[in-house]
């Protein structure tokens, strides 16, 4: 685990009076590789104003929690990262990936979905057999042989840590299978396209605790790989396997630092109160 000292409980009040009112960690590009990063961003639901100044490197494979009280914009941010907001919301600024603003018009949504990956909150496998849940995709869009194919499936099932559980009932209906094993089919899902980035919106919180640690353990293992954003409202599961850790608050990013410092010793005292479990 990432972050195997940190307890929730010892964090104290002790922020100074002169603590600034937002602290946004910058990444030095020198030090950090950054996978994507956003300027400026801002999302509006028709006149209403979701989300305003979120500015924050992601830096490659790594994991960022986004955290915050319900309604806070954690998952209007992360739904932005690749466009899903598209048609819903209308979203201003610049979302840098490979020096490419993603979210240009002129972008091609679809295929950029290929290296921006999303999973959802509940599990949701195709109405088709676990073989067919991940290569559904490929083969709409492109032309494989069947041993590439099985290949693909063989590969990302293995790296979501199902291929044993399912390695012998391939043509089975995926509806067959538990919460938690639906939920690492369709990280599956999304690594068979082979992203660079994957996003997850509280992928464990409909799981039951075992099945919500199985998928924590994958993640862990998964971001030798990948780089991956992560909204959660499961604080403990952010401390847990989270390298950065951004508060959100009433549409702001408030504080984006080191989840250890986060954690330990935040600099702003609205995270303090947060984390503290003061509100939200
Ligand atoms: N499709 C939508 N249409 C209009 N307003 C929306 C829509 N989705 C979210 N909002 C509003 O945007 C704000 C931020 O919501 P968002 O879902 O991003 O918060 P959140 O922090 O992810 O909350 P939760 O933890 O409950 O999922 C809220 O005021 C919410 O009502």
């Amino acid at each position: 685990m990432t972050n195997p000292n940190i307890n929730l409980k010892t964090v104290k009040d002790f922020i100074p009076d002169e603590a600034p009112e937002r602290f946004i960690y910058k990444m030095n590009p020198d030090k950090h590789e950054i996978a994507l990063s956003t300027h400026d961003l801002k999302v509006f639901y028709g006149d209403n104003e979701a989300l305003s100044e979120g500015d924050l490197d992601f830096e490659r494979f790594k994991i960022t929690s986004l955290i915050g009280a319900s309604g806070s914009g954690k998952s209007t941010f992360l739904r932005s990262l690749n466009r899903m907001n598209d048609g819903v919301a209308t979203v201003k600024g610049n979302i840098m990936y490979r020096d490419l603003d993603i979210n240009s018009s002129k972008i091609d949504v679809y295929e950029m979905r290929r290296h921006i990956g999303m999973v959802f909150q509940r599990p949701n496998p195709f109405a088709k057999s676990i073989y067919k849940n991940i290569t559904f995709a490929l083969t709409q869009r492109g032309n494989y042989t069947k041993d590439e194919l099985d290949e693909i499936v063989e590969t990302s099932l293995k790296q979501a840590a199902l291929w044993d559980q399912v390695k012998d009932n391939l043509n089975k209906s995926a509806l067959a299978l538990s919460g938690g094993q639906a939920q690492r089919l369709v990280i599956a899902r999304a690594l068979a396209l082979k992203p660079d980035i994957l996003l997850l919106d509280e992928p464990s919180s409909a799981l039951d605790p075992v099945s919500s640690a199985q998928v924590e353990d994958t993640l862990l293992e998964l971001k030798e790989k990948y780089t991956i954003v992560i909204v959660t409202h499961n604080m403990q599961q952010a401390a847990r396997i989270s390298d950065y850790t951004a508060f959100f608050h009433l549409g702001k990013v408030i504080e984006y630092d080191l989840t250890r410092k986060i954690f330990t010793r935040p600099k702003v005292a609205l995270t303090n109160d947060y984390i503290s479990g003061n509100f939200g």
